[in-house]
């Protein structure tokens, strides 16, 4: 057993506070933390890791991404400095399209390159664990690839989410024959292990609540949690059709209605916030976060990396924008990053600094966790453990 001792642990147990330890140690035995206290009442161990006062975190979760994929669209963000809107780029065939186009046309190792790439920048900014969509594929056959592409990434906890119903695919004229397909692929790529949860886009440039049920009904058969792109755009109810699914998340969430607000509360489903496509769109409508603390719902944040509304790859940098755009204190955006980020996943084995969860942390150059979400175009990490290796 392996103990880290001497560090200012913000350990993020319990509902609310930091949870900080000063002067505080970890206990490692394998991948999972076996105690966590005072160095002063620490147990005796194989090895100690002195930490000279550096501030401890749970890993990072990243639980919002569309992680693999061909191409980039730089293009389209030329085009909306010159006046064109994401959901106008959609309607002339861009956008996620063409990323479908460019996916399609990539092999599976071009792919794995592409990703493992971008996994390993979010890793070096403390992601330790990381979800990550299909939904460029839009074919039986692209999706599987993506899905295992996604599978074979290494260095983080990998979960998968099927996200076929993210787009209508060129082939496609009839968006309800295509909602048919996409049920279809699901039990097969479920039978060979490839599909943590379900989501879907319920836009009006994507799917209506209508067809997004069907999706939910083919993977409630299974037995596969769901998550939702809602409200991104316009409300379009599908918080609560997503609440009375359980889903695990509703992510965006811009135009989220009160009604919504509440089923998702009732449901216990997360708000997922993604300041990187808030940004990078220039919305200006901003998620009912008052509304969200008021009733109770639990608030995640991710990077929603991908090549067209939300191409960061920086976890950090998401802290900074959830405070700066959406008014979160650091306390949440960093709860946001971490233990509620798995809760959107449906892990209750991580996210916070307590014994039994994940040996999954990182150890910052910073005096105070506040530190993280204050600064921005800075990375203060100087060591991530990950199952308990560093
Ligand atoms: N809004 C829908 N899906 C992605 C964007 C996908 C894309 O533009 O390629 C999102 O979460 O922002
Ligand atoms: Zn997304």
């Amino acid at each position: 057993m392996k103990l880290w001792r001497g560090g200012r642990l913000a350990t993020l147990a319990g509902d609310s506070g930091w949870g900080l330890i000063d002067d505080g140690a970890l206990l490692v035995d394998g991948g999972q933390l076996r105690w966590v206290g005072p160095s002063a009442e620490a147990p005796p161990a194989d090895e100690v890791v002195e930490l000279h006062g550096a501030l401890v975190t749970p890993g990072l979760v990243d639980c919002h991404t569309h992680l693999v994929y061909g191409g980039n669209r730089a293009n389209e963000f030329e085009q909306r400095l010159h006046g064109a809107s994401y959901a106008d780029i959609a309607k002339a065939g861009g956008g996620i399209r063409s990323t479908v186009a460019a996916t399609r046309a990539a092999t599976e190792a071009e792919l794995l390159t592409g990703a493992a790439k971008r996994a390993l920048a979010l890793a070096r900014e403390g992601v330790t664990t990381l979800e990550v969509k299909s939904g460029y594929g839009l074919d039986a056959a692209t999706e599987a690839r993506m899905l295992r592409v996604a599978r074979q990434l290494t260095g983080v906890d990998v979960r998968t989410t099927y996200l076929a119903a993210h787009a209508l695919p060129p082939e496609f004229a009839d968006a309800d024959a295509y909602i048919a397909a996409v049920c279809d692929w699901l039990p097969a790529l479920h039978a060979q292990g490839l599909v943590d949860a379900v989501d879907a886009f319920c836009e009006h440039i994507a799917f209506s609540p209508a067809q997004v049920r069907r999706v939910f009904d083919a993977a409630k058969a299974l037995g596969l949690p769901v998550k939702l792109h809602a409200e991104q755009l316009s409300d379009q109810g599908g918080a609560q059709l997503a609440a009375g699914y359980r889903a695990l998340s509703c992510d965006h969430l811009e135009f989220v209605s009160p009604a919504g607000v509440q089923a998702m509360a009732e449901a216990g489903t997360v708000a997922v916030l993604l300041p990187g496509a808030f940004y990078a769109l220039r919305e200006t409508q901003l998620p009912p976060i008052a509304a969200l603390r008021e009733a109770g719902v639990r608030i995640a944040l991710a990077t929603d990396h991908n090549p067209g509304s939300s191409p960061t790859l920086s976890p950090l940098l998401m802290l900074n924008m959830a405070c700066v755009l959406f008014r979160l204190t650091p306390e949440e955006a960093l709860r946001g990053l971490t233990v509620n980020g798995a809760r959107a996943l449906g892990l209750r084995d991580r996210g916070q600094l307590v014994a039994g969860q994940r040996a999954d942390f990182c150890v910052w150059d910073a005096g105070h966790p506040r530190e993280l979400a204050a600064c921005f175009g800075h990375n203060p990490l100087t060591e991530r453990v990950f199952q308990g290796v560093s």
